[in-house]
């Protein structure tokens, strides 16, 4: 690492739909923040995520709610309204230049499952976005790293040396299979943080 590389102020951005957040984001954010020297991580709930048209989400603001509680033990960690009070689809590519105005002087990190990043392609904006901010993709059961990485390959030089691949101790926790528990009255105790338990639970969130 060089004298310029070390003097690099960096930003962790986990973008997600967090309905509900659970401890695999957690994970990811914070193996991801130690890992890169991440001076925190800001957690953004997508008011409208753009490739989950016609599904059934929870109310932004219970989402939102949500991931401020999950990040409240973390002092490295913090959540944000910025996709959640902005209308429309939640584009990652305007989020980045509104984080850039507010941090014009860190590199951001935005960090992501393998899944997500393996569509990376059809993302708003893509070379742009590869460009101007850096991915970190964290594996994730099902999604293998060598599967993402001859996918990342495809891309031109200058794209690739934006995305980096993280190892991430593998949580086979998604919020569709917590969503479902919940429907089913099964448990859904130690998959997310009991915080946020209790939130769904006197919410009556994902009963029906
Ligand atoms: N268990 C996990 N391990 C690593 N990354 C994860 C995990 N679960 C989600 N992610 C990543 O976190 C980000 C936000 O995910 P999201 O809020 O859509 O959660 P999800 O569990 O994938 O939800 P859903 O099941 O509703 O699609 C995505 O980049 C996703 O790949
Ligand atoms: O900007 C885009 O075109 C785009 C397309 C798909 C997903 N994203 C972002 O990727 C993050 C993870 O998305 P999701 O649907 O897995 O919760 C979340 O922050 C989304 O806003 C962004």
């Amino acid at each position: 690492m060089n004298n310029e590389t070390r003097k690099e102020h960096r930003l962790g951005v986990m973008g997600g739909t967090f309905d509900p957040i659970h401890y695999g984001h957690l994970v990811a954010a914070e193996g991801a923040r130690h890992s890169l020297s991440l001076e925190r991580v800001i957690f953004i709930p997508a008011g409208s995520p753009p490739h989950k048209p016609g599904y059934f989400i929870s109310e932004p603001r219970d989402r939102y709610t949500m991931t401020c509680l999950a990040v409240a033990s973390n002092s490295f960690f913090e959540a944000s309204t910025l996709e959640v009070d902005r209308p429309g689809p939640s584009y990652t590519i305007d989020t980045i230049h509104a984080l850039k105005q507010l941090y014009p002087e860190h590199q951001i990190y935005f960090i992501t499952g393998a899944d997500a990043l393996l569509e990376i392609l059809t993302w708003k904006a893509f070379e742009e976005l590869l460009t101007i901010c850096r991915f970190v993709a964290a594996t994730r059961p099902g999604y293998r790293l060598s599967e993402l990485q001859s996918k990342l390959n495809q891309l031109p030089g200058n794209l690739k040396q934006n995305i980096l691949c993280m190892e991430v101790p593998a949580l086979a926790i998604s919020s569709t299979d917590i969503r479902q528990r919940v429907r089913e009255g099964r448990p859904i105790k130690y998959l997310l943080p009991e915080s946020v338990e209790e939130y769904v639970l006197k919410k009556h969130l994902y009963r029906t």
